[in-house]
């Protein structure tokens, strides 16, 4: 406890307890008696002040010119740039990705913040011809408001950024609520906000439980719009809270993403991919491949080139130089996973490898568990079918690619998918296809640019696009004004 940080939250450009006087504790989930910080459990109260100072603050940062907001955001991508070592030790202590991962999502989130000062200075609408000979029309943009930003662990910088900063360039005032489980880092991410001196009350950061800040921010009628990343059950309620007060809602959720190994991939390229995308920051991406759907003719070979690769891979505290692969974020992601891993076992799929808690070596007081490989997973398994959010790989095996299309598309999600192969009419059929709104050819399922359109089909997302040029939609509504001399 002796290196713990505390933080309050910051409403109205100050740093403030919580009215309940309560704080919660972030732990460590590589030592989980280590507490990383203390944050606020906040109120209702709480919420309101927040969302009082945003809108207030609105008023005037939505007639700030687009350069004037976009300084802002240059100011905090340096502060953050110079931090990146800090920012990126507290997340691998508080969520447990390896380091040279989390030093790679807050460089992101120091180019995400750069792209959107850019935006400032960019178009905003069109010039459309009228029928009328004597009038202007054209289209311009205003803000929402006040957005409420609703952000998940798993990329406890990079999410908060991606929403945050095309809100704020658009002339919005935000209020994040970051997960509990990352509070601390997210906390660092705003005190770099904070130091750069926005307008009070732009930018407020309040911490405590989903049900009642998260709940609160989607219930209450001064909050123009929500953006949310987590899970689809969270996310399925909060935009229906939205939608009953007619507010605007945007949610990023899960995925049960397929990767297609057809019989002419480069399998030492598929194998490496699939590990990657399956495996990195511990399987916790909702890009992350989960369903390994493999041709008849070339399964056993892919199969023993998969397990003999991913043995190799050392699982550890991600602050250690040479781990691959860290904990599970808390106790009960390692319970979910774990349970998944049995559920696969008892439905009739076949473990392969891994799939056990890992305890010896010094690991038992972290949440570490063993990548799982099954083997003989049928596409109705709920291994197949449910989003784990762990390092478990399910081996399908199929006939073809019109069977591995069929099997692919065969869940409720449809956020990512990749294929491996060489043949481009092969992938153009996958392309044209397989529903997800991220498709990757020769390349593993995660892997998200932050100048492109991301989100998901089905039931994925909210069927809306966040990043690149396609937040304006979101973080915007959109005028047409006709003027006639
Ligand atoms: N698509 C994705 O990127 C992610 C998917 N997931 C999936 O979700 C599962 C559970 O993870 P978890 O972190 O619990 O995800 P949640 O969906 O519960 O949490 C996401 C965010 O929503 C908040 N929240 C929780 N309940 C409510 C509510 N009733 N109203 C408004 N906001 C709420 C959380 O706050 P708090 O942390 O305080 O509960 C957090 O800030 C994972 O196992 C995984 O399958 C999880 C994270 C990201
Ligand atoms: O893969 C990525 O970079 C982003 C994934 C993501 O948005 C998520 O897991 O929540």
């Amino acid at each position: 406890m002796a290196d713990a940080v505390k933080f309050g939250n910051y409403i109205n450009g100050e740093w403030v307890d919580g009215s309940s006087g309560d704080v919660g504790e972030s732990l460590n989930p590589a030592h989980s008696k280590e507490v990383v910080g203390t944050f606020q459990k906040s109120t209702a109260q709480d919420v309101d002040s927040a969302i009082q100072a945003a809108t207030e603050a609105q008023k005037l940062w939505r007639k700030e010119t687009g350069a004037t907001r976009g300084s802002f955001l240059y100011k905090v991508a340096d502060i953050l740039e110079s931090r990146i070592d800090d920012v990126a030790a507290t997340m691998t202590k508080e969520m447990g990705k390896t380091l040279p991962e989390a030093k790679g999502e807050t460089a992101r989130g120091v180019a995400i913040l750069r792209y959107y000062a850019g935006e400032g200075l960019r178009k905003t609408g069109d010039v459309i011809p009228s029928t009328d000979p004597g009038a202007f029309m054209y289209t311009t943009r205003k803000p929402l408001g006040v957005v409420g930003v609703i952000t998940p662990w798993n990329f406890p910088v990079a999410i908060p950024i991606w929403k945050m900063a095309p809100a704020l360039i658009y002339g919005n005032a935000v209020v994040l609520k970051p997960a509990s489980e990352a509070s601390i880092t997210a906390a660092k991410v705003i005190e770099c906000f904070a130091e750069a001196g926005f307008p009070k009350g732009v930018v407020n950061f309040i911490t405590g439980s989903g049900s009642v800040i998260g709940q609160g921010l989607a219930d209450h009628t001064h909050v123009d719009g929500i953006t949310f990343t987590g899970s689809d059950g969270v996310g399925q309620q909060v935009g229906q809270a939205v939608l009953a007060r007619g507010g605007k809602y945007q949610l990023e959720m899960g995925g049960k993403n397929p990767v297609i190994v057809a019989d002419d991939a480069d399998l030492d390229l598929a194998v490496e991919a699939t590990i990657s995308g399956g495996l990195k920051s511990t399987g916790q991406k909702c890009t992350a491949t989960s369903r390994v759907i493999v041709d008849q003719a070339i399964y056993e070979e892919f199969k023993e080139k998969l397990v003999s690769k991913v043995s190799e891979l050392k699982v550890g505290d991600g602050l250690d130089a040479d781990s691959w692969m860290g904990p599970s974020v808390s106790a009960s992601q390692l319970d979910t996973v774990l349970s998944y891993i049995n559920k696969g076992k008892e439905e009739g799929a076949k473990l392969i490898f891994g799939g056990r808690r890992l305890e010896e070596d010094g690991l038992a007081d972290g949440y570490y568990v063993e990548p799982a490989i099954f083997d003989e997973v049928d596409t109705k398994m709920s291994i197949a079918q449910e989003e784990i959010f762990g390092p478990v790989l399910a081996l399908i095996k199929v006939d073809g690619l019109e069977e591995a299309i069929e099997v692919a598309n065969d869940t409720k999600f449809g956020l990512s998918a990749s294929i491996f192969t060489k043949n481009i009419a092969r992938m153009m059929t996958f392309i044209e296809e397989v529903d997800a709104g991220l498709v990757r050819v020769n390349a593993e399922s995660a892997g998200v640019e932050l100048q492109a359109p991301f989100g998901g089909m089905k039931q994925s997302s909210s069927h809306s696009r966040e990043q690149g040029t396609a937040a304006i939609e979101f973080f915007t509504e959109v005028k047409t004004v006709f003027i006639k001399g």
